[in-house]
């Protein structure tokens, strides 16, 4: 029986697994792991807090340098797995560039709802901003995979004070809930049509956003080539998006690019912080 344009239940459930289009899904997860914890051994970092939760903490990786840029990177994972400890791999290359790096944690479902983990990502983008001139940064600029993407988007939809972002990029992102909503994934969200809805970047865009760059690997399932695009669409009518298709990434390794000049995503991410 179809549940959603025209998919039924099984196959739905495969569309929103990105690991059905990979060998071992556990083999990035672990990089992750492990790069993160090089760079945090590696690179002077402190770690603060943006609100009385212990989960609501985030990691800063200062600049070498005054009025640096700041890249906040807000993690994947269905929004019930991975930590800002597996966050911490772009830091390497961003400070490298000259960049500082953040990477925020937030509580995961079922533990926390959607709409609460969308106001911590909130929460820690206002705190971000408003001690910028004390972690000596002069802009800055969001990064969130799948869906951290969401999150990210959701937060800047809904806070105004949040436009002062000067770019964001989204990769690999979940822009519509629905077909989420109706799969697997669904779980431990308990998410309603209408809560799905006002969660779902795509249908709350309403205003002016900064320049967006949105970035999709060629290899992912047709769902999420086909959230990558109508996103794009959409977007392109409240900010100027740059639409990257990447033919020989998946779903995971996407984000090892980020901060990597030599790769079309990183050379795109350095030209929107204005480090090239
Ligand atoms: N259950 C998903 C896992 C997943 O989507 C995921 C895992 C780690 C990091 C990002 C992910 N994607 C979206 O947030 C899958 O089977 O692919």
């Amino acid at each position: 029986m179809a549940v959603y344009r025209g998919f039924d239940q099984a196959t739905l459930d495969r569309e929103y697994s990105p690991s059905s289009r990979v060998a071992d899904m556990g083999v990035y997860l672990r990089e992750y792991a492990s790069a993160s914890l090089a760079a945090r051994r590696a690179l002077a970092f402190r770690e603060y807090r943006y609100g009385p939760l212990d989960c609501e903490r985030l990691d800063f990786f200062p600049a070498g340098r005054a009025r640096a840029p700041l890249v906040v990177f807000v993690h994947g994972g269905y929004w019930q797995e991975l930590d800002k400890s597996d966050s911490s791999f772009p830091a390497t290359g961003f400070l490298s560039a000259g960049a500082a790096f953040a990477a925020i944690g937030y509580g995961l479902a079922p533990a926390f709802s959607l709409p609460e983990i969308v106001d911590q990502v909130r929460r820690a983008l206002r705190w971000l901003l408003a001690h910028a001139g004390e972690l000596g940064v002069d802009r800055i600029h969001l990064v969130g995979h799948c869906a951290g993407a969401q999150l990210v988007l959701a937060a800047l939809l809904a806070d105004e004070a949040l436009a002062a972002v000067s770019g964001v990029t989204a990769l690999s992102g979940v822009y519509d809930l629905e077909p989420v909503r109706l799969s697997y994934v669904n779980g431990p969200l308990g998410l309603d049509r209408r809560t799905a809805a006002e969660l779902s970047p795509i249908r709350q865009l309403c205003r002016p956003l900064p320049p967006l760059l949105v970035a999709v690997g060629g290899i992912e399932t047709a769902e999420f080539a086909r959230q990558h695009e109508e996103f794009v669409l959409a977007a392109r009518r409240w900010a100027p998006v740059r639409d990257l298709v990447l033919p020989d990434r998946n779903h995971f390794d996407i984000p090892f690019d980020l901060a990597d000049p030599a790769s079309p995503l990183g050379a795109a991410q350095s030209r929107a912080l204005g480090l090239q």
